[in-house]
């Protein structure tokens, strides 16, 4: 039994190497001593052949008659089997074969690993090909050289490439060989040559300085020079060596156990097996599907597409100008209000943004921070300026910050953000450049990271142009493959520029003119379409057994997906809620429902949303949505509760508006200036883009099938699922209709948990959808329930 498991067992250092037969180690012993003392014989035979080979010629024609005799050592048999391998083979060369059958028997014998094996034969091969060719050429009128073999490749060789030609190869192939097999590179050569050139040196001052008589003292002086010279090289020597040998050692410890001693009486001796490693039929195939078409290019299709190009934005000139007497001002009368307030500084600093200055000031020892803070308005009195906001402490930094703006307001623009290293260079998968800090730096974010934003100020403020520049970063970095917008506009003239782009990034729902959405239905339409769409998706995941978009993506670019088996590339969602006040005045749940149902979920599957709303007001933005919007940017609003409901803090009602903004994705909080593209600037780009050719359609998401058609009361019995009845058991014993709890307790996948609770609404035991409410059970016990069932 024992032995049984142990053959079975496989050994992972044994992985890489794949035998077409099997041997056990006698059967190894055996044909491994065969097998040196054949390549022995060869190896004799060969070198008789070499003083024999024209007395043998005879022999070899009367191998049957028994009175002539071969010179050969190895006699008939030696002079057969030289003469093929070196007269009509390889030449002398062919002494490599014998060295490799020999080593093959070495190899068995002593059971070591075969990959090396294996290396010897592919190059040992080669080595005798080139040999034979080289003597072919360089001797042809001896044919013991290079045999036949040198001679016929040699002669093809010269008739197609000519004397030259012949040369110019081998010595490619010899520089091949020197390259790959013996890893000689022109470095190596040259650190070789320098050291024998310091070793010739070294002798040569050694015999030139023995001539010279020198003087004892000298000599001693010497000796003693050479000593601490040795002395502080062996030192350092050994310094080096504590350092690189240690952690090798350390390394090594852990892993070295001790190999068993053999049992001296070893009477009954286990084999362990080493089945061959299987290779894996679907990577195989996605290793030669790469190797032979490459990986798979989603932008092959509009492969000549070209990205907007900068000229294309506006140059709004001018950097920030610093105005001196403006700083001084401010800084004098910051440190008398503080004065006033027996507050004293002990240093302050000024960095000048595009729109604010900020004042770092460290004030003396014991002074309390909110003593300061509380200062607010007094300071905004006393500089007369609107939008100061006062930072108490600057995280990370120990210091306190009073931001105020400039009297001239820079405007940052479009085109010096996407210009910027840091966008071009950005490695993010949705790189949304939104403007600059106040340390003029430009600010570049991930979108995929966030994952979804809300947007929220007064009008006015910047919202539009906001939502322009996030659209414009993504048109500037990411192919129409690799992203599609949703674009919902009901003020229905923000966003219609994009229109021109429909073919190219935009996705749309089956059969519906116009891809901007700007109908309430549609909206609710579009939004349980995203959500039927990120169903699919986690399903595709789960097949394709990864986590995120990200990983199935790079996974189907490899061809490891089988698009027969569905799957297909899957390009990021990016959808853009304008107005979002107004659709939840009108729609509520109904959109509430599925726009949090995608925020929870659809971070992993490539969706992601932005969210606008001029009216932060908490039954805007309810609980659940604010939670799975992290990120989030508060232009200018009317009241310190605006910016409470969006950023969760006081701010954003300080900022002084046209773009000036608070950006938050947890917990800093930065204030930026938002970059500023114009209409005419989206309508080139837009324009730019549209005349390229394009796909023949929007994205297509799923189409939506309304609850009054689709998931409908008239679901066929014979459809039903084959858990139904578990599942109605269930629901009704825990009063409670919702998808989770069947896919909790029958351990169902979402979209199966999703149809079994429509089916049970058309058999009339849970009530209609009502968000994001458990449905209600209109069963009240398993009595009833089997009544209803069995009617
Ligand atoms: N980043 C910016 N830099 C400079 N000026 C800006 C910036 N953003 C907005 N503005 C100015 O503010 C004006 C209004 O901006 P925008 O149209 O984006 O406001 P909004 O918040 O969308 O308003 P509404 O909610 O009424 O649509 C712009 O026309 C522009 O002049």
């Amino acid at each position: 039994m024992a032995k049984k498991k142990a053959k079975t067992r496989k050994n992972p250092a044994n992985k890489t190497s794949k035998f077409t037969f099997k041997l056990n180690r006698q059967q190894k012993v055996v044909l491994g001593s065969f097998l040196m003392l054949f390549g022995l014989a060869l190896l004799v035979a060969f070198i008789s052949f070499l003083f024999n080979w024209q007395a043998d010629q005879s022999s070899l024609d009367h191998l049957a008659n028994r009175q002539i005799e071969s010179k050969n050592w190895l006699s008939k048999f030696g002079a057969v089997i030289s003469d093929f391998f070196i007269y009509q083979g390889f030449g002398i060369a062919a002494f490599v074969i014998s060295f490799l059958i020999g080593l093959t028997g070495v190899y068995l014998f002593f059971n070591f690993k075969r990959s090396n094996l294996q290396k010897f034969w592919f190059w040992g091969v080669l080595v005798m090909i080139w040999l034979s060719l080289f003597f072919g050429f360089f001797a042809e009128e001896n044919p013991l050289l290079g045999g036949r073999i040198g001679y016929e490749i040699n002669d093809y060789l010269q008739d197609y490439l000519g004397f030259f030609g012949t040369v110019l190869l081998m010595t490619f192939l010899f520089m091949v060989y020197l390259t790959l097999r013996l890893k000689v590179t022109p470095e190596l050569i040259g650190s070789y040559v320098k050291k024998s050139k310091k070793d010739f040196q070294s002798e040569f001052d050694k015999k030139s300085g023995g001539d010279i008589s020198e003087t004892e003292e000298e000599k001693d002086w010497k000796e003693e020079v050479i000593l601490k010279k040795q002395k502080a090289e062996e030192e350092s020597a050994s310094e080096i060596k504590l350092e690189t040998v240690t952690p090798e050692e350390k390394k090594a410890t852990p892993t070295v156990t001790p190999a068993p001693k053999k049992e001296q009486n070893d009477e009954v001796e286990m084999e362990v097996e080493t089945p061959p490693e299987e290779d894996e039929v679907e990577d195989n195939l996605s290793k030669k599907l790469v190797s032979d078409f490459g990986e798979f290019d989603p932008t092959l299709e509009l492969s000549n597409y070209k990205f907007p190009t900068l000229d294309l934005l506006k140059d709004y000139g001018g950097g920030i100008t610093v105005n001196q007497q403006e700083l001084e001002e401010n800084k004098n009368r910051i440190v008398e209000t503080l004065r006033n307030y027996k507050i004293e500084i002990a240093q302050i600093k000024a960095t000048v943004g595009p729109t604010v200055t900020l004042y770092e000031i460290v004030p003396e020892a014991g002074i309390r921070i909110s003593k300061i803070k509380n200062l607010e308005d007094d300071i905004a009195l006393s500089l007369s300026a609107l939008g100061i906001r006062i930072i108490a402490p600057i995280p990370g930094k120990g210091t306190i910050g009073i931001e105020v703006p400039n009297k001239n307001s820079t405007i940052v623009s479009m085109r010096s953000v996407i210009a910027s290293p840091k966008f071009q260079n950005a490695e993010m998968e949705l790189p949304m450049a939104l403007g600059k800090t106040i340390s003029n730096e430009t600010f570049v974010v991930d979108l995929a990271k966030m994952p979804h934003m809300l947007m929220a100020g007064a009008t006015g403020q910047g919202k539009s142009v906001g939502l322009n520049a996030i659209l414009t970063s993504l048109l500037y970095s990411k192919h129409p493959a690799e992203v599609k917008f949703v674009l919902v506009d009901p003020k229905k003239v923000e966003l219609t520029l994009f229109n021109k782009i429909e073919r190219h990034y935009l996705a749309k729902l089956p059969d519906t003119e116009e891809a901007i959405i700007t109908d309430n239905t549609k909206v609710i339409h579009t939004l349980n379409s995203l959500c039927t769409e990120m169903d699919n998706r986690y399903e595709m995941l789960k097949n394709a057994m990864v986590r995120n978009l990200k990983e199935y993506n790079v996974k189907f670019k490899n061809r490891k997906l089988n698009p027969e088996d569905g799957h297909h590339f899957l390009p990021y969602i990016v959808l853009v809620v304008d107005e979002f006040a107004d659709l939840i005045m009108t729609a509520g749940k109904e959109v509430e429902t599925p726009i949090a149902r995608l925020a929870q979920l659809a971070r992993a599957v490539g969706i992601h949303l932005i969210i606008a709303t001029q009216r932060p007001s908490v039954n805007v933005i309810t609980g659940i949505i604010k939670a799975n919007f992290p990120a989030r940017i508060a232009f200018r609003v009317t009241s310190k509760i605006d910016s409470r409901t969006i950023l969760d803090s006081q701010g954003a009602d300080q900022l002084i508006g046209r773009g000036d903004m608070l950006f938050t994705q947890g917990s800093e909080m930065k204030r930026l200036q938002c970059a500023f593209v114009d209409t005419p600037e989206v309508d080139k780009i837009t324009e730019f883009i549209g005349s390229q050719k394009a796909y023949p359609d929007a994205h297509l998401l799923p189409a939506y099938e309304g609850e009054d058609n689709g998931t409908g009361v008239d679901i066929d019995v014979s459809e039903r699922d084959k858990l139904f009845r578990e599942a109605a058991e269930v629901i009704v014993t825990a009063q409670q209709g919702s998808a989770s709890l069947l896919q909790r307790k029958l351990k169902l996948g979402y979209n199966r948990a999703g149809r079994i609770i429509d089916q049970l609404e058309a058999a009339g035991i849970v009530g209609p959808f009502e968000g994001s409410k458990a449905r209600q059970v209109l069963i009240t016990d398993l009595a009833a329930l089997d009544q209803l069932l069995n009617e």
